[in-house]
């Protein structure tokens, strides 16, 4: 059994993390911390989890935190890098739901985060957390960067593609719709259920921050990366709590020899316990994947022209943060890649 420490531990991806560790057979959370709710009992926040979790909130403390085996920082950007040399230097493992790892060039990251990075010289170090991309490397990482969601979303369902050179990675187009969950839990106006519910708009035209990571995970599935992958990534609004919807537009690069792609799929992704691919004919729904870590994909190429079109779904909280996360511990400690993880939808 290993102990487990959460920074973070009253937002959303936090709650989420203790609604499936509680169930975990290897882990147990020792240290779970809120600035603003110190000394409460998690169960008064989050009555779901009476019976389940015995622990009071504590303010982050780096010695209580050093003396577990791993810690997840479920916090807002710009948190995880001001602790993370002196919760390194006590030998735990860390793992980061925040971008603050994920961007190799701290000058971008420090550009569409619009702060300069408080932890350059760690940044090499760090391993992005994407199970179906980089499981050899997460195994030995001391510090993992959990992808976003949006990115966990658009890669599943591109990789296939690039990685096999069969589109262009310069014109992909990727438009993408969330739950208001993805927003955090932090009052918002635009949050509210009356400025949001019965409606869908997007956001973040111009310029999303998840657009730098989506293309540089993008680049490199690339095996000869001759040119940068250039995206169009276009966010929406969702009037719904969990999920995310993502549908990504590809030009085939030489559609007169494309290979049956329903297969190309199939097989890149046979053997992932988190990733299925729906049959021909079928499309996914947010619906299909609430509560679980499970991410459903489908390809087409409509009309038989140049353009396929991939529909990814999964829960933002669950496979889009929390439940990858748990995914890339289980990854760390050798345990069953799927331990903790074995849930099944919520439907309806
Ligand atoms: N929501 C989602 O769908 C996804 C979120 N993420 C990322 O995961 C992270 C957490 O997201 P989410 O749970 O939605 O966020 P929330 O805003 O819901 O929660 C943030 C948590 O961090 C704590 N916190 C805030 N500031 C600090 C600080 N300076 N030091 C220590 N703790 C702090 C808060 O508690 P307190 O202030 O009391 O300490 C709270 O528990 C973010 O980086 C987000 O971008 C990634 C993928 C999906
Ligand atoms: C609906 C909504 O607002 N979604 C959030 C998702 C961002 C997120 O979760 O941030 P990271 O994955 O980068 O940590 C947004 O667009 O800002």
């Amino acid at each position: 059994m290993i102990n487990v420490g959460i920074v973070g531990g009253t937002g959303y991806t936090g709650v989420e993390l203790l609604r499936l560790l509680c169930k975990h057979p290897q882990a147990k959370v020792s240290v779970i911390t809120s600035r603003a709710e110190a000394g409460i009992p998690v169960s008064d926040l989050y009555p779901n989890l009476r019976g389940h979790v015995d622990l009071c909130f504590s303010e982050p403390d780096v010695e209580a935190l050093g003396k577990c085996d791993v810690v997840f920082f479920a916090t807002p950007h710009g948190v995880a890098q001001n602790l993370m040399p002196a919760l390194m230097a006590t030998g735990t493992r860390v793992i980061d739901l925040s971008a603050d790892f994920r961007i190799r060039d701290a000058e971008l990251w420090a550009h569409w985060y619009d702060q300069a990075h408080g932890c350059p010289e760690l940044i090499s170090e760090a391993v992005y957390g994407l199970p179906e991309n980089n499981r050899a490397a997460i195994k030995s990482a001391r510090l993992v960067a959990c992808p976003g969601c949006y990115p966990t979303a658009a890669q599943l369902g591109l990789l296939p593609l690039l990685e096999n050179e069969l589109v262009d990675p310069t014109g992909l187009i990727i438009s993408a719709a969330s739950g208001a969950s993805g927003a955090g839990r932090q009052a918002k106006v635009g949050m509210l259920l009356t400025e949001n519910s019965g409606s869908f708009k997007a956001y973040g035209v111009s310029g999303h921050r998840h657009l730098p990571e989506i293309e540089q995970a993008l680049h490199d599935a690339q095996p000869a990366a001759a040119v940068p992958a250039a995206v169009t990534f276009v966010p929406h609004l969702l009037p719904m709590v969990r999920g995310i919807h993502v549908t990504s537009y590809a030009r085939a690069l030489n559609p007169d020899t494309l290979p049956d792609l329903q297969r190309v799929f199939e097989e890149r992704y046979v053997d992932e316990p988190f990733v299925d691919v729906l049959p021909e004919g079928q499309v996914p729904e947010t619906r299909s994947v609430k509560g679980s870590n499970m991410c459903r994909i489908s390809v087409c190429q409509p009309q038989g022209r140049d353009t396929i079109v991939i529909l990814s779904v999964i829960d933002n909280l669950t496979k889009g943060a929390s439940g990858q996360a748990i995914q890339n511990m289980n990854i760390m400690f050798g345990f069953e890649e799927s331990a903790g993880l074995d849930v099944v939808a919520l439907l309806p």
